[in-house]
């Protein structure tokens, strides 16, 4: 058990088929931190996300929430876990409201602290007034502020995002890139964020840059940026992956 880490990666690879998908993967990420995965296409992110929320089975290496082996314990590791995927996973011809009441019930909430939680979540993000409207009727940045909301009814300590400001205007990406970056900082959450966004990364973020299944480079933006001789994560990120 290693319970100071929100999510422990321990020598984690997988392939399909022949083809290495991850290869010897390690990291940690510690309460309070947000966690940038940046890799080109074909790095192997979506195929880790997919190990984390046990979509794929581990059979090398080892996963831990909050000490949790997600291959042991995966019921109590994956309550800890919140996700907010790349494509949207709302029901459309449901309500804001029903939409999150479904997953409150996954999660065995009770109806009255379900309630409080929907209340709590959607008025952080101005969307309370909003809950009787189909999400069909959303744009783009409303259904994506309704799916953050989703992913912390439950209270996880981790949150993945896989690319979650893909589609949407500059306003509403900033919006959200600022509102998970408060969480981090008022609630201590942990955040695995992947994302093809150099924008997106704030200087107190750590950084994973993932190429062909490895890491190449991770710690904070200064460590990258000093490992790598440059001044911005972008040349870092060209240098990184250019080379390998
Ligand atoms: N179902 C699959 N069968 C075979 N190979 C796959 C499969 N899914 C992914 N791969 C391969 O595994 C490697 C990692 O893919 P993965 O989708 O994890 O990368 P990614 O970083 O998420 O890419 P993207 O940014 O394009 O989504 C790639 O070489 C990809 O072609």
């Amino acid at each position: 058990m290693s319970a100071t880490n929100t999510l422990l990666i321990e020598a984690l690879s997988f392939a399909y088929g022949d083809k290495k998908a991850l290869n010897n993967v390690s990291f940690a990420i510690r309460p309070g931190e947000c966690m940038v995965l940046l890799g080109p296409n074909g790095a192997g992110k979506s195929t880790l996300f997919s190990l984390i929320t046990r979509l794929y089975d581990t059979r090398q290496g080892r996963i831990e929430l909050c000490g949790f082996d997600i291959k042991k314990h995966t019921r109590h590791a994956l309550a800890k876990l919140g996700v907010v995927f790349q494509q949207t996973t709302l029901d459309m011809d449901l309500t804001v409201l029903q939409n999150l009441r479904y997953h409150t019930a996954l999660h065995g909430l009770g109806r009255s602290v379900a309630n409080q939680r929907i209340q709590q979540e959607l008025e952080r993000l101005n969307m309370y007034e909003r809950r009787h409207e189909k999400v069909r009727q959303l744009n783009g940045g409303h259904r994506r502020r309704v799916e953050i909301a989703r992913s912390l009814l439950h209270k996880p300590a981790l949150l993945l995002l896989d690319e979650p400001t893909v589609g949407l205007d500059v306003p509403s990406r900033h919006a959200l890139v600022e509102y998970v970056h408060q969480l981090v900082c008022e609630e201590q959450l942990s955040v695995l964020w992947a994302s093809h966004l150099i924008d997106e990364i704030y200087p107190e973020d750590h950084v994973i840059v993932l190429h062909k299944g490895q890491i190449r480079a991770k710690g904070s933006v200064a460590d990258v940026l000093a490992l790598t001789q440059t001044s911005q994560i972008k040349d870092a990120f060209t240098k990184l992956t250019e080379a390998a």
